[in-house]
C-alpha cells in the first residue's frame, strides 16, 4: 500500500501543471482510501483462504476481530467515498481510473483470476499499476505517454516481484489451494517466467528514456537500477533450490524489487523538479 500510494504521488508530482496543495493532498488521500477499500473487499472475499495461510491468518476477519458484513460495508462505503471525493476535488477522469482500479482488483483479480489461473497476477496485477496514471490525471485531466509508460513499468514489474516471493512462500499457497505459478508449474518454470518478465520490464523501464519522456536523472538511475534487477533475476534463474529456507537469491530479488520501484519513481519526480 505504501508503494501504491508513493507511485500515485510520483505520478502527481511528475505531471506538468499545477494543482492546489490541498487538492493534491486530497487526491493522494483518495488513492490511499480507494486502495484500502479495495484491500478490505479482497479480505472480505478471501476470509476463508486467509485463515489457511500463516502469513494472513492474523488479519481482522480470520482472527475474528471483525465480522464479514462490516468488512463488506466498510469496503463498499469507502470505495464510493474515495471515487466521489476524487471526482469533486480533481476531475472525473482521475475518479474513473480510480474506480476502474478498485473494480479490477476486486472483480478481475480477486474473484475471477486469482482462484483460476497461474497468470492471475500478470493480468490482475494491472490494478496495482494504475496509481501513477490516477495521480497524473488528477493534475492534468489527461493521460499521455509518460503515465502510460509508468503503468507498463509497474505492470511488467509485478510478475518478478510476486513470483520471487511466491517461490519461498509456496507452501502457504498450496495449503490454501490457490494456483500460484510455483505450486502448479513448479519452480523451474517460475524461474524462467521471472526471467522472461524481467526482460520485458527492463525494456519498459528504458522506454521513457528512449522516447525522451524523462531526463538524465531517470536515465542514469533506470540504467543502473535495471542492470542490478536483471543480475538478481539471472541469479534466480540459475539457482536450483527447492528448500525455502535456502532461497537467498529469491529473497534478495523480492526485497530489491521494492527498492527498485521506489527509486525509479523517485527519479521520475527528481527529473521534473531538480532539472526543471
Ligand atoms: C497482483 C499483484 C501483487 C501481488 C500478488 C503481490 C503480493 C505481495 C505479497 C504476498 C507480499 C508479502 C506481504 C506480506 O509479507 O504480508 C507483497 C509485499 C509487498 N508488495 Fe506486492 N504484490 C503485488 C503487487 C504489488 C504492487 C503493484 C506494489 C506497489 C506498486 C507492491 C508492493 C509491495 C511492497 C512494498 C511489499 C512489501 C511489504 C512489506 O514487506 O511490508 N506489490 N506483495
Ligand atoms: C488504487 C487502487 C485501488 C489500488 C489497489 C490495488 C492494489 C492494492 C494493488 C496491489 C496488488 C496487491 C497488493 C495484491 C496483493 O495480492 P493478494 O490480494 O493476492 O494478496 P494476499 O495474498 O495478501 O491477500
Amino acid at each position: 500500500m505504501t508503494l501504491v500510494v508513493f507511485t500515485g504521488l510520483c505520478g502527481l508530482l511528475a505531471a506538468p501543471g499545477h494543482l492546489h496543495p490541498v487538492l493534491a493532498f486530497t487526491a493522494i488521500l483518495c488513492i490511499a482510501i480507494g486502495a484500502g477499500a479495495a484491500a478490505a473487499l479482497n479480505q472480505w472475499y478471501e476470509a476463508d483462504i486467509d485463515a489457511k495461510m500463516k502469513r494472513t491468518a492474523g488479519r481482522p476477519l480470520p482472527a475474528g476481530r471483525m465480522d464479514r458484513q462490516s468488512a463488506l460495508h466498510f469496503g463498499v462505503g469507502l470505495s464510493f467515498f474515495s471515487v466521489l471525493l476524487m471526482g469533486v476535488a480533481t476531475n472525473w477522469l482521475a475518479a474513473a481510473v480510480l474506480a476502474v482500479s478498485i473494480l479490477f482488483y476486486v472483480f478481475v483479480y480477486t474473484i475471477w483470476l486469482k482462484p483460476r489461473t497461474t497468470q492471475n497476477i500478470v493480468i490482475g496485477g494491472a490494478a496495482g499499476a494504475f496509481p501513477p496514471v490516477i495521480g497524473w490525471a488528477a493534475v492534468t485531466g489527461d493521460i499521455t505517454a509518460l503515465p502510460i509508460a509508468l503503468f507498463m513499468l509497474i505492470f511488467f514489474w509485478t510478475p518478478p516481484h510476486f513470483w520471487a516471493l511466491a517461490l519461498f512462500v509456496k507452501t502457504d499457497y498450496a495449503a490454501a489451494n490457490i494456483p500460484m505459478l510455483p505450486v502448479v508449474a513448479g519452480e523451474v518454470a517460475t524461474r524462467r517466467q521471472i526471467w522472461f518478465y524481467t526482460a520485458i520490464m527492463a525494456a519498459a523501464a528504458m522506454a521513457p528514456v528512449l522516447m525522451q519522456l524523462t531526463g538524465l536523472i531517470y536515465g542514469v538511475t533506470a540504467l543502473v537500477g535495471t542492470a542490478l534487477f536483471v543480475l538478481f533475476a539471472f541469479q534466480v534463474l540459475r539457482h536450483r533450490e527447492t528448500d525455502p529456507s535456502r532461497m537467498k537469491p529469491e529473497r534478495r530479488l523480492f526485497k530489491y524489487s521494492i527498492i527498485y520501484l521506489f527509486v525509479l519513481f523517485g527519479a521520475v519526480v527528481a527529473d521534473r523538479w531538480v532539472l526543471a
